[in-house]
């Protein structure tokens, strides 16, 4: 139990619009869409890692929201918790920096369009409202 990992991910919204992010890496995940975001390091709080992330992987500068209720179970240790986000005024509009192939602002109706990890359909879900 002293084992788990949590990974952030970003429900970055610009209005209605959210952000996907295709992964370049590794095979096994390539190709597929995800919420940008990462491992928390060690002595790091979880809003500050994804604010950190989204800055190394999108070369943006978000301001995190609020946590999404739930948690989602990914490859073990690790374990999914995702926070709503906005990009910062004066900010850089984000360019797939790192860990990214592609970038997609998708609207309402638009969310199910790309091919989302399978451990991320829920949290996508939660965070989308359907
Ligand atoms: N960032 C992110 N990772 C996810 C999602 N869904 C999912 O299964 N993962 C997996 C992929 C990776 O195995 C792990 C997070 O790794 P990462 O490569 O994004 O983390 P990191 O930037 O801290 O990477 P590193 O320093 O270890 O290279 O969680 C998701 O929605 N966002």
């Amino acid at each position: 139990m002293t084992d788990r990992i949590v990974v952030v991910g970003a429900a970055l919204f610009d209005g209605p619009r959210l952000l996907a992010a295709r992964r370049s890496a590794p095979a096994a995940l390539a190709g597929r869409w995800e919420l940008p975001g990462g491992k928390v390091e060690h002595g790091e709080a979880p809003d500050a890692a994804l604010v950190r992330e989204l800055r190394e992987e999108l070369g943006v500068e978000a301001q995190v929201l609020a946590r999404a209720t739930g948690e989602w179970p990914l490859k073990p240790p690790y374990v999914l918790q995702v926070w709503t986000a906005r990009l910062l005024p004066g900010s850089p509009a984000p360019e797939p920096l790192q860990d990214h192939d592609e970038l997609r602002w998708l609207g309402p109706d638009e969310i199910w369009d790309v091919d989302w990890l399978d451990q991320d359909v829920e949290a996508v879900r939660e965070v989308t409202g359907g």
